[in-house]
């Protein structure tokens, strides 16, 4: 049979970096091993999330020779306070094979997630290529946290693994964002009267964002624009722990009043974190956490968002100047670095409830969301 290897094929199947880093990626939700290379040489990678201790224990000893690095994000070494100094590095800690009597691998998972982890190692800077495979877990939407190999020189058998480069995981967002293109579009009228057409983006990888214009907005005037990050439990189920899914409505009815506007759906549930992660960092916040420590204990930026995708989804659509509604100051200067024109904020403010009073409290004096008092006073 013919056999063609694609990555180092002349024939054009799509952007190489895209490829490298989405491989990867499948690697990581497969719990699979794959290799990174950056300036220190090859390192062998397993993201710790979703690994079981076989797997793990198999990592260690089959391609580490039993000595292999535990890596975390800075952001939770800074929050357990687990090193000296505190930038934002992600660091390291070296991991014994458990056949040689090293620490087990759920102890291991308990240094990288846990709140009162029991004795800690020291760590050290993991440096770029380490920290790499703890932001390739943050593109999966794994916690930060995975077991690396020493460097190693590259051989012929690593040509079997995945592999990919440092510097391809450092472009890939926005590089993946400019790939997005209109697939499909149809009529969907919405509740209450509100008549919108969806249109389907699709990019490289096959992720999909989603533009619902409301009404039939003019041409002329700035774009009334909703950036709204996917909230299963609010948008889908009405969880009142936050303001989302009152959000999604109330952008919507506020853009047809405006006569017309466009509401960009982001696939960015938990900001960024996605669900699973989300649901780890509402335990952590009824365990006394507010969400943006909760988050950081978790190893991520309180917010893992940016809006390359919404800017070059507005941006093909023929709108570069829009009105914002929203209260997140990140969202304008995010969609600003996008290159898209804010020429005016409008408000999307809603009444706290008793379960997400706290969560909003936080939103304003943390994050800095302008939310005024008027939202955090009135309660239903
Ligand atoms: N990590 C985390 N994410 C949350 C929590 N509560 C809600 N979210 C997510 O926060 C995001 C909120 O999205 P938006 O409503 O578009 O944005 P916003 O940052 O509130 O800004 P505006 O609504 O535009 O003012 C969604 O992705 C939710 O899933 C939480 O407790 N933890």
């Amino acid at each position: 049979m013919l056999q063609k290897n694609i990555a180092s094929s002349s024939l054009s199947f799509g952007d190489p970096i895209l490829t490298a880093v989405h491989r990867a990626l499948g690697e990581i939700q497969g719990n699979r091993p794959f290799a990174l290379t950056g300036e220190d040489g090859v390192r062998f990678v397993l993201a710790l999330d979703g690994s079981d201790d076989h797997q793990m224990a198999a990592f260690v000893d089959g391609f580490c020779g039993g000595e292999a690095d535990l890596v975390i994000s800075g952001v939770r070494a800074r929050m357990m306070k687990l090193t000296p100094e505190s930038d934002d590095g992600a660091v390291l800690t070296p991991v014994t094979s458990i056949s040689a009597g090293g620490p087990d691998m759920a102890r291991v998972m308990e240094i990288a997630t846990a709140l009162k982890p029991d004795a800690v190692p020291s760590f050290t800077p993991a440096g770029r290529t380490a920290g790499t495979a703890v932001d390739l877990a943050k593109l999966a939407q794994r916690i930060p946290a995975c077991l690396v190999s020493r460097p190693v020189e590259p051989t012929d058998d690593d040509e079997t693994l995945i592999t990919v480069r440092t510097e391809d995981v450092e472009v890939f967002r926005a590089r993946l964002a400019a790939t997005l293109k209109p697939v499909s579009e149809a009529r969907v009228p919405i509740a209450d009267g509100i008549a919108s057409r969806f249109v389907i983006f699709r990019n490289a990888i096959g992720g999909i964002a989603t533009a619902v214009i409301v009404g039939e907005p003019d041409a002329t005037a700035p774009l009334p624009v909703r950036v709204h990050s996917s909230c299963a439990t609010g948008d889908i189920f009405g969880s009142r722990r936050c303001d989302c899914g009152e959000q999604l409505q109330l952008g919507l009815h506020r853009l047809e009043e405006l006569g017309g506007g466009c509401l960009i759906y982001l696939d960015q549930e938990g900001r960024g974190l996605g669900l699973a992660n989300k649901m780890h960092a509402y335990t952590l916040q009824d365990q006394g956490l507010d969400t943006v420590d909760a988050n950081m204990v978790l190893g991520f930026h309180d917010d893992e968002r940016d809006y390359h995708a919404a800017g070059f989804m507005l941006k093909r659509l023929g709108w570069e100047r829009i009105t914002l509604l929203t209260n997140n100051p990140t969202k304008l200067t995010g969609l600003a670095a996008a290159g898209i024109e804010i020429s005016d904020r409008l408000p999307v403010v809603t009444k706290a409830n008793a379960d997400n009073r706290r969560y909003l409290e936080t939103k304003a004096r943390r994050a800095g969301h302008l939310l005024g008092t008027a939202g955090l006073l009135e309660t239903v």
